[in-house]
């Protein structure tokens, strides 16, 4: 096993565990998998899945390993999670150390637009290989937002056992057709020229991260000294910050993860899959989230039978990851 876990490692440096082959939910395989993660605390602590969202990575918080850029995506929580052991791992399709696309194929070239088609519940079967990996028989909580709540919630479904406490954020049980309409657009963007593509993906995807009123009171119809609408450059500049850190193919994938996610699948439809959650569960949505919106949220409470914690926030969809005060004193609240 490459990477071995470093028992009391608490730097965060980025570690891997090599899984064998694997079969996927679509019917594809792989000949094998590594998986990328990092940890933090003690490892005799409670322990804490965190799931990123879509071009997150296992860099969580704090304490760069090498590689990584510092502080983590999540560095603001790392206040909230202190006293429990945190494993942060990054997705199957992911581009950040655990196999996907750009990974090397059986023939040594990478996978590229080759890479078979994975799920979230695909994602959570490499993540519970590498909780047996790590002695973790049960998540003391289970926490996500967007992407990362699709996985936290399959935890929740498919391993209630093994799920003490469930944080679902801003995330849907099931993909609706404006989030598959908008993503499959960011598809076609990356397929017709993948590096331009992804820069004009992450523009479309960007704007509906954030909502109309924000982007109105930021920027309104302000053009620039050089020409550009404010917000045409905003967009632009959060195009090629992607475009310049994370891999198209890998784009693609994740996209279709998230475009072919249903927690129902194959359980009898949404609320039979949630009535096998037992986890206690704490369910929260931004009321300006324009692509998971409230009602997403309001659903899979409703079906836990928990209330559904509102966040305030002009963020949108980002405010999952702005809002870390609102956010920060709903895990604090949920974890104790
Ligand atoms: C968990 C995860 O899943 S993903 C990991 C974290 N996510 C990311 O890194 C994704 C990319 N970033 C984002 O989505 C957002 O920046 C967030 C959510 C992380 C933070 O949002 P905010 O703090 O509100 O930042 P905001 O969206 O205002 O962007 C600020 C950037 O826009 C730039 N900007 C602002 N106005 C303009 C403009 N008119 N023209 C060009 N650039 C502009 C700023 O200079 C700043 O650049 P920098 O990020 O390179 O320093
Ligand atoms: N900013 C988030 C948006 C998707 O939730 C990301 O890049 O993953």
């Amino acid at each position: 096993m490459a990477g071995a876990w470093r028992e009391g490692d608490p730097s965060g440096a980025r570690q891997f565990l090599d899984l064998g082959p694997r079969q996927l939910e679509l019917g594809g395989s792989l000949p094998g998998v590594r998986v990328a993660y990092e940890t933090w605390g003690d490892p005799a602590d409670p322990p804490v899945l965190v799931e990123h969202a879509l071009t997150g990575d296992s860099h969580l918080f704090g304490a760069a390993g090498p590689g990584h850029p510092t502080p983590g995506w999540w560095a603001a929580l790392e206040e909230q999670v202190s006293g429990y052991f945190v494993v942060c791992a990054n997705v199957l399709g992911g581009c950040q150390g655990t196999t996907g696309p750009a990974s090397a194929a059986p023939d040594g070239g990478p996978w590229g637009a080759r890479f078979p088609e994975v799920t979230i519940a695909d994602q959570v079967a490499v993540e519970v290989a590498l909780a047996d990996a790590l002695g973790i028989d049960r998540w003391a909580a289970v926490i996500g937002g967007s992407m990362g709540g699709m996985r936290a919630l399959e935890w929740a479904v498919a391993h209630p056992e093994r799920v003490a406490q469930l944080f679902f954020l801003a995330s849907g049980a099931v993909a609706t057709a404006d989030q598959i309409g908008t993503q499959t657009t960011q598809q076609a963007a990356v397929t017709l020229d993948p590096v331009g593509g992804l820069e004009v993906a992450r523009r479309i995807a960007h704007l509906t991260y954030r909502s109309a009123f924000e982007l109105q009171t930021r920027f309104g119809n302000e053009v620039q000294a050089d020409g550009r609408f404010a917000v045409a450059s905003y967009l632009e500049h959060h195009g090629t910050k992607l475009a310049g850190r994370f891999d198209p193919h890998s784009y693609v994938v994740l996209t279709q993860a998230m475009n072919t996610w249903d927690v129902g699948r194959g359980r009898g439809g949404v609320e039979a899959a949630l009535a096998r959650v037992t986890a206690r569960s704490l369910v929260a949505g931004i009321d300006s989230d324009r692509l998971y919106r409230i009602g997403e949220q309001q659903r899979v409470a409703d079906a836990l039978g928990v209330p559904l914690r509102v966040v305030e926030s002009p963020y949108g969809h980002d405010g999952f990851l702005v809002e870390t005060a609102a956010v920060g004193a709903l895990l604090r609240e949920l974890l104790g």
